[in-house]
């Protein structure tokens, strides 16, 4: 794959000792990073460490109390919520979902909801959708903006374990065909993706910085969480170059879109990491025509290599 890193290109957003005050005390105090075109930027951290609080700062939907956060020009920004205000009372179809926080007409919303390969649910109700439907409506949704960044706090909320892989596939898909800067939140510390330039360990200050496997072995953040720390961070990686859509057809690695997989095609996804002390491999075969995809959990952080994580000198909250 081309490399779509542009780290010599000017920063879409950068955050400079930026910190959020409020009701009494620090939510967040020393945070720095940028987001480039074409990279991707992870925030981790236990609950409450300011991740959301971080993303909003880029965003623009917070400002900062103190320090700077500067962003580009004319910044297109797409942006995925944590939590959407929706009455879920009130029928509300893809469609309709996909006009509540911009205009949009009828080819740009076919067109998005193609992209992300649930063109067939234009007219299904939100309600019915499963977790990766509703994430896959929701990137949709951000991607018709056309955005020079996408901030997706927890994109693979209420998606099992092999829909989350899709849905990383197809983020990064986004991002090889776009070549769109990506802030991603991980609430869950689940997994990182390890297509990951950037992952910041947050604990109400920037606590490590650095590759997926620089964090995951680095000693500040086992500090931040104990022993838990080999079992939580797990890095997928694979060399799938393809994903299939909900409805059947195919995304390849470079963004086009086909009914069916190439001869060439590869059809190997493995995620190293370890979860609660597990080591296992599971393999299994969706396709309908005999696809085996493995799921390798067999290697912990213990296993990848070490590179260089930055420590960070901070205030304390
Ligand atoms: N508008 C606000 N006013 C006051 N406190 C807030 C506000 N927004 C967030 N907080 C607090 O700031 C802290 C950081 O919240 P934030 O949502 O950024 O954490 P997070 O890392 O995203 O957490 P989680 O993983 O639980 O979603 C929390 O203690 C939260 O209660």
């Amino acid at each position: 794959m081309a490399a779509l890193k542009t780290w010599d290109a000017e920063p879409l957003v950068s955050l400079a000792g930026a910190g959020v005050y409020r009701n009494g005390r620090w939510l967040v105090r020393g945070v720095d990073f940028s987001v480039r075109p074409g990279e991707i930027v992870t925030l981790i951290g236990p609950n409450g460490s300011g991740k959301s609080t971080s993303a909003k700062l880029a965003t623009g939907i917070l400002r900062a109390d103190e320090g700077r956060v500067d962003r580009k020009p004319n910044l297109r920004i797409g942006y995925v919520p944590q939590r959407l205000a929706v009455d879920w009372t009130m029928p509300l179809t893809v469609r309709r979902l996909m006009t509540l926080t911009a205009p949009l007409g009828a080819d740009e919303i076919d067109r998005a909801l193609d992209a992300v390969g649930i063109r067939h649910l234009a007219g299904a109700e939100v309600q019915h959708l499963s977790g990766g439907e509703f994430q896959r409506a929701l990137l949709a949704r951000a991607m018709a903006r056309k955005p020079d960044i996408l901030v997706l706090d927890e994109p693979v909320q209420g998606v099992d374990f092999s829909g989350e892989i899709a849905l990383y596939d197809l983020i990064t898909s986004i991002r090889n065909a776009t070549g769109c800067g990506i802030l991603l939140i991980s609430h869950d510390l689940h997994i990182v993706m390890a297509e990951t330039d950037t992952v910041i360990c947050l604990n109400g200050h920037v606590c490590c910085r650095g590759t997926p496997a620089a964090v995951s072995s680095s000693p500040e953040y086992m500090r931040l969480f104990g022993d838990k720390a080999s079992r939580t961070l797990a890095v997928y990686s694979h060399d799938h170059d393809h994903t299939h859509l909900p409805d059947g057809r195919v995304l390849h690695g470079d963004g086009s879109i086909t009914d069916h997989c190439h001869p060439e095609d590869g059809h190997h996804h493995a995620a190293a990491g370890r979860h609660d002390g597990e080591n296992h491999v599971h393999s299994h075969d969706h396709h309908d025509h005999a696809h085996g995809h493995s799921h390798d959990h067999g290697s912990g952080p213990a296993a990848l290599t070490t590179a260089n994580t930055t420590k960070e000198h901070h205030h304390a909250r």
